[in-house]
C-alpha cells in the first residue's frame, strides 16, 4: 500500500479534514522559513484530533537537537522529518527517540542515500530543493536511481500523482501546495482527489 502525507497542517480543521480523506500521515512544519509554520500548541490538539492511527510527522530545517526533540515531544508527534545538511551523528540522535523521514535532494542522492541507510529507524525522502515550493522532481532521471522504500514528495497533487507512482513506485507520496487554496490552508477537494487519484494508482500498479 502506498502511504499517503498530507503536510502542511496548521489547524484541527484541516487535521480532520486530511485524516477522513484517508491520509496515512500529516505534516506539521516547524521551520521558522516557512510559510505554513504551525505552533507546538495547535500542532498538538490536531494531532490528538486524529485518532490513533494516524501519523503525525513534525517538519524541521536545519533545527537544533534540543528544539527537535522538545517541539516533537510538546506537540504530540509520531515521527520527525529533516530536511536540511546533517551530520549522520545527529541523524542518529533523532532516530534515538522518532522515527526519522530523512530529506535527501536528487542532486544529492548518490552521495549521501548510503549514508542515511545504514541507520536503524531512518527512511529517506527524495524532495525538491526548496521544500514546499511545489517543484516536481524529474522523475525519468530519477528512476534507475530510486531507492526502495524511500517516500518521494515535490511538486505532487492530483493531476501529476499517477505519473510519479508509476515511474518510482515509492512507499509513499507527500504534497502540500498543489493542495491548498492558500499557503497553510487545505483545499478539501484537492486533498481527497489526491488520496483518492494515489488509491487508484496503487490499484493499477499493484493489482491484487
Ligand atoms: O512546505 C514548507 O513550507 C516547508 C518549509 C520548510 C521545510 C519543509 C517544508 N515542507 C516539507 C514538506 O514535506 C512538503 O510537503 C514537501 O516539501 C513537498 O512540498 P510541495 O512541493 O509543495 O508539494
Amino acid at each position: 500500500m502506498i502511504r499517503v502525507k498530507i503536510c502542511g497542517t496548521t489547524s484541527v480543521h484541516d487535521a480532520l479534514l486530511s485524516a477522513e480523506a484517508g491520509a496515512d500521515a500529516l505534516g506539521f512544519i516547524f521551520a521558522p522559513v516557512s510559510k505554513r509554520l504551525v505552533s507546538a500548541q495547535v500542532a498538538r490538539e490536531a494531532s490528538l484530533s486524529v485518532g490513533p492511527v494516524v501519523a503525525r510527522v513534525g517538519v524541521f530545517l536545519n533545527q537544533g537537537l534540543d528544539e527537535v526533540l522538545r517541539t516533537a515531544e510538546a506537540a504530540r508527534m509520531s515521527a520527525v522529518q529533516l530536511h536540511g545538511p546533517l551530520s549522520r551523528l545527529y541523524v542518529q540522535q533523532v532516530a534515538a527517540y522518532y522515527p526519522v523521514l530523512r530529506v535527501v535532494r536528487p542532486a544529492d542522492l548518490a552521495a549521501e542515500a548510503g549514508v542515511w541507510t545504514g541507520i536503524s529507524g531512518v527512511t529517506l525522502m527524495l524532495d525538491a530543493p526548496e521544500p514546499g515550493g511545489g517543484v516536481p522532481l524529474d522523475w525519468e532521471a530519477l528512476r534507475p536511481h530510486f531507492p526502495p522504500g524511500a517516500w518521494l514528495a515535490g511538486g505532487l497533487g492530483p493531476a501529476n500523482v499517477a505519473r510519479a507512482i508509476q515511474a518510482l513506485r515509492p512507499a509513499a507520496v507527500d504534497a502540500v501546495s498543489r493542495l491548498e487554496v492558500s499557503p497553510g490552508r487545505k483545499d478539501p477537494d484537492a486533498v481527497r482527489a489526491f488520496v483518492q487519484t494515489v488509491r487508484t494508482a496503487e490499484s493499477e500498479s499493484y493489482p491484487q
